[in-house]
């Protein structure tokens, strides 16, 4: 199947570009950029001799008669625009931004752009892969998650689905490595600012905050606003978000793991680690898993919830790519079996 990329040259873009390389059904058609017409080498040399493709120009047009498949990994406001310049064509999108994920208005508040027109939005699914397979599988229009949502929200769906906690005591506390910011340089990611620091940032009013709660309402109505707090670490790939919530009723850790245990059975990305290990994000360093851990502390009634992955993948182009497979019939695992880049 042939599929084309646009925003190559971005973090996500590149990211793709590793995946669909050595995927076995994909094969990458073209790769778009605002940028000169050179080899996608001059740009990114790691890719010398393994990828013999030129950056060319973004022509819709063109790009629809030739792909099966488009992923925009664009900025949020431009993949809006872009998309629905290839949905009503017969071929697939994945955009990776945040143009597609929210309602007109709870968009507008907290990106501050001019949403998309209400017909396209109607037509774009939430592409969280475990949660929306059914819907995923036939779509042709994904709007793949957010990274800290995708963090998230694997790791509280099982006690906000089985209501096992109080809807009002949710608490994120996240943390993420520079390339979530992408590639453009900004005082806060760069060297000086970011290493050996730890800086907390849009308090109270991160963009994936409503991504967020909108998920969790959906699957639990009686879910209320949530504290989602995100900070920079000194590392270039990966996301940790922590959850506390309020148990409603005592319950034992290894209850808990079994019934994640057990939600997760049939997802070969979502790893529940045993009792008393929690995961690390190298341990998932560019792969596409999402590791969890959890710990019911019965002193205060709370339970703690550990998720990590690499925001690249998992949080984007690997998320992306499993929504491809979903879409075109394979198996979630085709061309996504990395073992994480330990240590
Ligand atoms: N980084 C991450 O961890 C995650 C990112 N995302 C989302 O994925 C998308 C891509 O992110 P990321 O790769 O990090 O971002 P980057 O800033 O690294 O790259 C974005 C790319 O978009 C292209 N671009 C910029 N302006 C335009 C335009 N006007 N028209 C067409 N293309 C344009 C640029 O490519 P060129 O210069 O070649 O034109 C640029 O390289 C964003 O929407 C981001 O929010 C989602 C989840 C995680
Ligand atoms: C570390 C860092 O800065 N991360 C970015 C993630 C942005 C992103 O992924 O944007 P979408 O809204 O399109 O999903 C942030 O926190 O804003």
């Amino acid at each position: 199947m042939k599929v084309s990329i646009i925003g190559t040259t971005g973090f996500g873009g590149v990211e793709l570009l590793r995946i669909l390389h050595q995927h076995p059904t994909f094969q990458i058609q073209s790769i778009h950029s605002t940028k000169d017409e050179i080899p996608i080498w001059e740009e990114y040399p790691h890719l010398y001799r393994l990828l013999d493709k030129k950056l060319e120009p973004i022509n819709s047009e063109q790009i629809a008669d030739q792909s099966e498949i488009v992923f925009l990994a664009t900025p949020s406001g431009i993949s809006g625009q872009l998309a629905s310049e290839f949905v009503d064509k017969d071929i697939k999108v994945i955009d990776l931004s945040g143009d597609l994920r929210l309602p007109s208005s709870d968009y507008k508040a907290w990106y501050k752009h001019e949403p998309v027109h209400e017909s396209l939005l109607s037509k774009a699914v939430y592409g969280l892969s475990e949660w929306n397979m059914e819907l995923i599988k036939n779509s042709n229009f994904i709007a793949n998650p957010g990274c800290y949502p995708t963090a998230s929200l694997l790791s509280l769906a099982p006690v906000v689905k089985e209501d096992l906690i109080d809807p009002a005591s949710i608490v994120i506390d996240a943390k993420s490595g520079v390339s979530g910011a992408g590639k453009s340089l900004s005082r806060n990611t760069s060297m000086s600012e970011a290493n050996e620091n730890l800086r907390v940032y849009k308090v109270n009013q991160h963009q994936h905050t409503p991504e967020i709660e909108q998920q969790l309402l959906q699957w639990n109505n009686s879910i209320q606003p949530v504290t989602f707090t995100t900070h920079l670490l000194p590392i270039t790939r990966g996301i940790m978000t922590t959850a506390y919530v309020q148990l409603k009723n005592e319950m034992r850790t290894t209850q808990l793991l079994e019934l994640y245990s057990e939600i997760y059975h049939q997802h070969p990305f979502i790893r529940i680690r045993p009792e008393n290990t929690f995961p690390s994000i190298k341990e998932v360093a560019g792969s596409n898993y999402c590791d969890i851990g959890l710990h019911a502390d019965n002193r205060t009634g709370r339970l703690t919830i550990v998720s990590v992955i690499d925001n690249l993948m998992k949080g984007a182009a690997g998320q992306a790519v499993q929504n491809a497979n979903l879409m075109s019939g394979f198996d979630v695992m085709t061309g996504l079996d990395f073992v994480p880049m330990y240590p």
